[in-house]
């Protein structure tokens, strides 16, 4: 099966299924020679876990990572970094009711449909498990960004109907990740917690937006054409299970201004050409600027709800799909590390495309 490797010269391939012995992954084209702190990358992996809190999944994983290669005396050498997460705590049986059926708005129709052979077990390959190996890539990424003074991070801006109205502002983002909602504005935060888990109680899902901010890259990563960089962030953060969005800087508010309003003008600030407003997103023409880039990402209400729903099964027959299992009532919460993951991986791969193309 094509699709499972991420990347150009920094390549994540990913393995593994949400209810198989393991989840896993190779990165290739790590430097060597960057001291692995393992405490970081379990950190990241804290933040995707599935069992947090109320308003997650209860499945209830470590997610705890081994690496298997290319690490030596606690720094990178420079080969293939294998890596393992084992599943724990699959419950299987959950699934069976939907072996010969489809849930409404998940993978099962189109994967079956396509391969003719599927891993029902909870959604097999395409179940959002896959990306805790993204969570390790993008870990061992964002240890390469810190020696560039290069910081990635994301937040909840939108649950459901509560959003934020100033979402690309200065937030303290310390207490973020202590905050189960992962808003940066406390009263939000509690709101939406509560929204979330009144959504729950319903049997019910939501959506959202995560707004990411990446400070410090320096100017000069994308190309003017296909490999531009808002385009390689768009691929990466649509690669994300349930994503239905992408937008970055003025996104598609833009075309409520006129370009008098809209266009960045350019300013100096001793040896720096700065931008005063930042409307593209710190990209123009595909090359970043040296301001700081900023998009959104929206997520669709996760697919399985708790309530019955009218579907069909694998013969065409009308059939009554239960929702059963442990199941998120909002992605958000947890989907923050996999949007730092997947653009901390961007990022670095921009910078060493750069190391190779430019003087
Ligand atoms: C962090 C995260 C957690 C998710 N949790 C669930 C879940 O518990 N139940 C579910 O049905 N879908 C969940 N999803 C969404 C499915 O993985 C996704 O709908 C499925 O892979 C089909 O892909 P699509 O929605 O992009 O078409 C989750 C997605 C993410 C990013
Ligand atoms: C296990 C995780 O989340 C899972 C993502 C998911 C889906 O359909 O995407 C469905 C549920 O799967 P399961 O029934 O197999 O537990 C979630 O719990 C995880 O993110 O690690």
């Amino acid at each position: 099966m094509a699709g499972n490797t991420f990347g150009t010269l920094f390549k994540l391939t990913t393995f593994g299924e949400s209810h198989g012995i393991a989840l896993g992954g190779v990165i290739d084209g790590c430097p060597a020679g960057l001291v692995i702190d393992e405490a970081f990358i379990q950190s990241e992996l804290d933040k995707r876990k599935p069992g947090q809190s109320r308003i997650t999944t209860q499945r209830k994983e470590a997610d705890k990572v081994e690496f298997l290669s290319g690490i030596f005396e606690g720094k990178t050498t420079g080969t293939p970094i294998g890596f393992t997460i084992y599943n724990t705590n699959e419950k299987s049986k959950d699934y069976d009711h939907i072996k010969d059926s489809f849930r409404p708005s998940h993978a099962d129709f189109t994967y079956e449909a396509k391969y003719g052979h599927r891993d029902y077990r909870g959604g097999g390959r395409s179940s959002a498990r896959e990306t805790a190996s993204r969570v390790v890539g993008g870990a061992i990424a964002k240890l390469i960004l810190k020696h560039y003074n290069i910081n990635i991070n994301a937040y909840v801006t939108q649950a459901g109907k509560l959003k934020l109205d100033n979402p690309y502002t200065f937030y303290n983002l310390e207490d973020t990740y202590n905050n189960p909602a992962r808003c940066p504005d406390e009263k939000m935060a509690q709101q939406m917690f509560d929204y979330i888990d009144e959504i729950r109680k319903e049997g019910d899902t939501i959506g959202g937006i995560t707004t990411c901010v990446v400070k410090g890259c320096p100017i000069g990563l994308g190309s003017p054409v296909f490999d531009r960089l808002e385009a390689d962030l768009a691929k990466a953060m649509l690669s994300i299970n349930a994503t239905k969005g992408f937008e970055i800087g003025s996104g598609f508010n833009g075309v409520n201004l006129k370009g008098s309003e809209h266009n960045d003008e350019f300013y100096t600030e001793g040896d720096f050409i700065k931008t005063k407003t930042n409307n593209s997103g710190g990209v123009q023409g595909g090359i970043s600027n040296g301001e700081d880039i900023y998009f959104n990402v929206a997520f669709k209400p996760v697919a399985t709800i708790m309530k019955p729903q009218n579907s069909i099964d694998k013969n065409g027959k009308n059939v009554i799909v239960n929702g059963k299992g442990r199941h998120d009532p909002c992605v958000l919460p947890r989907a923050i590390a996999i949007v730092e993951a997947m653009a901390a991986m961007v990022i670095l791969d921009h910078l060493l495309i750069n190391k190779t193309t430019t003087l």
